[in-house]
């Protein structure tokens, strides 16, 4: 199907979240090239959003205080075992992504690799059927705080690019937003510590897997360590650096969710994260890969929406190529697989 307003230019760089809150023209224009890169890049690189600068200057502060914390105490946020969703803290090797490779696709990767990641995780605030975990508030004051008002801020930023998404597909403009009320995202911190660059060529461990989000749109921040890859949307196999000029820099991917709906015209962008170019020798000769810090906000419909392929993308030479699933079912079908 034709994006809407196919008249206007492409550019290269990041595109302007103000916008979505400017004239008509520069709105259209921004829904255009969203729903363009997404679809000939598999990403979009989006700039002055709501978290430039300090916000996320913040958040990765504080996710740096965190992981710092001794195991002992960022234990009282641990995950808990048998629990159905991303929730709290999780050691290095808990979460093993290797196990979801390949899980959109059908076809499960064979590879057992263990990753070398620690990770934080939330969700809404109130929700019944999955409780957040904290760390005790005298050990990082300030840390829930921050965290809780980021998730509701990061709910609004998906809401205005999932509706510009709908616009640039030629789609109502609530086609997506309205599937997105109960906030049923997640919005993670992610340590990978610094490692032996042997570690990583070693065929056992990995710093994350390849793999596909879950939901309908995810969005990154980094630091400037690098190593954050995306498979080529033109050659299967070929994985090219994902780059940001600046921290704040949000680097925008779909999920599964949002492939499935779309009867795959949107791609879910398999991604990694390698070796990075910044690895260096240290004074015994050996290369090491330094620590590295990411932010991602995954956006999840509610957990009730009946994903299948929407019609708009669906015609006799474009049959359905997915099955109707429940949000809530998916999610937990592929998460079940991780820990
Ligand atoms: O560390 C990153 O940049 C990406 C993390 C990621 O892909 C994930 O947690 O799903
Ligand atoms: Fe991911």
């Amino acid at each position: 199907m034709a994006p809407a307003s196919s008249h206007v230019t492409v550019k290269s760089t990041a595109l302007d979240f103000r916008h979505l809150r400017g004239a008509p023209e520069e709105f259209s224009t921004f829904c255009f090239n969203f729903v363009d890169r997404l679809q000939v890049e598999g990403y979009v690189a989006v700039e002055n959003h709501p978290w430039t600068g300090n916000k996320v200057g913040g958040l990765f502060e504080i996710s740096q205080k965190f992981f710092n914390l001794p195991d002992e105490i960022k234990k009282h946020a641990g995950r808990r075992k048998g629990q159905e969703g991303n929730r709290g803290w999780a050691y290095v090797g808990e979460e093993n992504v290797s196990a979801i490779t390949g899980f959109a696709a059908g076809v499960l990767s064979e590879q057992n690799l263990e990753d070398l990641k620690e990770t934080f995780d939330m969700g809404k605030v109130d929700d019944s059927e999955l409780a957040n975990l904290w760390p005790y508030q005298a050990d990082l004051p300030g840390f829930r705080h921050l965290m809780e008002t980021a998730f509701e801020s990061g709910h609004h930023i998906l809401l205005q690019l999932l509706r510009a998404l709908a616009v640039g597909l030629g789609l109502s403009e609530d086609a997506f937003t309205k599937q997105h009320n109960c906030r049923h995202h997640e919005f993670r911190l992610l340590h990978y510590p610094a490692v032996p660059a042997s570690a990583l060529k070693s065929g056992e461990s990995a710093r994350i897997s390849s793999h596909t989000d879950f939901g309908t749109m995810s969005f990154l921040f980094q630091d400037d360590v690098g190593g954050l890859e995306g498979e080529s949307l033109r050659e299967e196999g070929n994985y090219l650096p994902l780059r940001t000029e600046r921290k704040d820099v949000m680097i925008v991917i779909l999920g599964d969710m949002m492939m499935r709906q779309t009867n795959g015209i949107l791609r879910a962008l398999p991604h990694r994260v390698t070796l990075p170019s910044t690895a260096s020798i240290n004074a015994e000769g050996e290369e090491w890969a330094p620590e590295r810090f990411a932010i991602a906000f995954f956006g999840k419909p509610d957990r009730d929406v009946w994903l299948e392929p929407m019609q708009a993308f669906v015609d006799e030479s474009n049959p359905a190529r997915y099955d109707g699933v429940a949000a809530g079912d998916y999610d937990r079908s592929k998460l079940l697989r991780l820990y």
